[in-house]
C-alpha cells in the first residue's frame, strides 16, 4: 500500500468532512466509586470550537481503514476503528470506510479528542451509511467506547452525573476560553488509580454548581505528579483564574472576548504553547450536521 499518497484524503472524492471538536470540564467532582473500579463523576461539560476534522469516504467491501495512524496507537486500537466497526456490527451494514483524521486536538490532554473522534465517526457513518440509528442509540453504543463519548455524540453542554453518561443540558455563558498545552501526554486510567485522590466530594446538584461552580478533584494529583503543569497553572494563573480539564494535561481560563485570550496567549507563548478558542453549549459537530440536513 502506497501510505504517502494515502495520508492526505483525495480531496476532490471525500463524500462526507466532519469536525471532532473539544470539550473543557468546567469543573470536576469525583462523588463516590463504582464496584467496578469506574469512579463516579459530577462534571459541567462544555465544548469548544476547535476541532480535528475527520473524512470520510464509503466502501463497498466492508473493509474499515483509518489512513493516518497516531503515533503509539494500533490501527485496530484507534477509537475511530472501533467507533466504526461497533456501527458496522449493531447496523448490520455492508459497507465499510476510508477515514483520515486532522489531527488538531493534543493527545492525552483532557480534552476529549478519542472520545470526539469515536462519536463523530459514529454520527458521520450513520449518516453516510443511512443507518438511521437514533441520538440515544449512538450514545449508549459510545458509552461502551469511553465515559467521555455519550456528551460528543448527544452535542450539548451538559451536567453530567454517573461515569459521565447521565447528561443534563445546560445552556452556559459562552467566554473565550485560552487553553494551554503543558508539554505532557497525561493517561486517565494513572489519575484514577493514584493512591492520593480524593473520591469523597459531597454530591451536589446543576443549580448549586451554576450558581457556585465548583472545582477539579484531580487537579491536586496532576500537580503533584506533573510538574509541567504544576508549572503551567502557575504561569497561567498570573494572568487568570486557570483550572485543569479533565484529567488534564491541559488548563484553561475564560476571558470576556477573544482579543483579551490571544492577548495572555501571546504573553505567555515563548513558555507555554496554547490556542484560543470560543466556548460552545451546541458542538460544532452538530452544527455542520445540522447545516447538511438543511442542503
Ligand atoms: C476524566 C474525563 C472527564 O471528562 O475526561 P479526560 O480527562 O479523560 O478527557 C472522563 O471521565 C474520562 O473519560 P474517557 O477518556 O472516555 O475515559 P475511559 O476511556 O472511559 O476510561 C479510561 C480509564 O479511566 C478510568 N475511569 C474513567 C472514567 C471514570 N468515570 N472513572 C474511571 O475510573 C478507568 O480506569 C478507565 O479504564
Ligand atoms: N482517535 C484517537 N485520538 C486520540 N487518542 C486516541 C484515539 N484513539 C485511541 N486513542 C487513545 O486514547 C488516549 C486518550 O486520548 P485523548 O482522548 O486525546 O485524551 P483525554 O482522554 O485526556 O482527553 C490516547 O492516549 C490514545 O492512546
Amino acid at each position: 500500500m502506497n501510505t504517502k499518497t494515502l495520508k492526505a484524503p483525495p480531496q476532490q472524492s471525500v463524500e462526507l468532512s466532519l469536525p471532532a471538536p473539544a470539550k473543557l470540564n468546567l469543573m470536576l467532582h469525583i462523588v463516590g466509586r463504582r464496584a467496578d473500579g469506574y469512579h463516579l463523576l459530577e462534571t459541567l461539560f462544555q465544548f469548544l470550537d476547535y476541532a480535528d476534522t475527520l473524512h470520510f469516504n464509503s466502501r463497498d467491501d466492508g473493509q474499515i481503514i483509518l489512513h493516518t495512524p497516531i503515533d503509539g496507537v494500533a490501527h485496530d486500537d484507534n477509537l475511530i476503528v472501533r467507533a466504526a466497526r461497533l456501527l458496522q456490527k449493531n447496523s448490520k451494514s455492508n459497507l465499510g470506510a476510508d477515514i483520515w483524521l486532522d489531527k488538531k486536538l493534543p493527545v492525552g490532554g483532557g480534552i476529549g479528542g478519542g472520545s470526539s473522534n469515536a462519536a463523530t465517526t459514529l454520527l458521520g457513518l450513520n449518516h453516510l451509511w443511512r443507518t438511521e440509528l437514533s441520538l440515544p442509540v449512538l450514545a449508549e453504543l459510545g458509552l461502551s467506547l469511553g465515559a467521555d463519548v455519550p456528551v460528543f455524540v448527544m452535542g450539548r453542554a451538559a451536567f453530567a452525573q454517573g461515569v459521565g453518561e447521565k447528561l443534563q443540558p445546560v445552556d452556559l455563558p459562552e467566554p473565550w476560553y485560552l487553553v494551554a498545552v503543558p508539554p505532557v501526554s497525561i493517561s486517565t486510567a494513572k489519575v484514577f488509580s493514584d493512591k492520593g485522590l480524593t473520591r469523597d466530594t459531597e454530591p451536589t446538584n446543576i443549580r448549586t454548581v451554576l450558581k457556585q461552580g465548583g472545582h477539579n478533584d484531580c487537579q491536586a494529583v496532576v500537580e503533584r505528579c506533573y510538574p509541567e503543569v504544576r508549572n503551567a497553572l502557575i504561569l497561567l494563573n498570573k494572568y487568570v483564574e486557570a483550572r485543569l480539564t479533565g484529567t488534564g494535561s491541559c488548563i484553561f481560563g475564560g476571558f470576556p472576548n477573544e482579543q483579551q485570550a490571544a492577548k495572555v496567549a501571546n504573553q505567555i507563548s515563548e513558555k507555554l504553547p496554547s490556542f484560543v478558542a470560543q466556548g460552545a453549549n451546541i458542538s460544532m459537530l452538530h452544527r455542520a450536521l445540522q447545516n447538511l440536513s438543511e442542503r
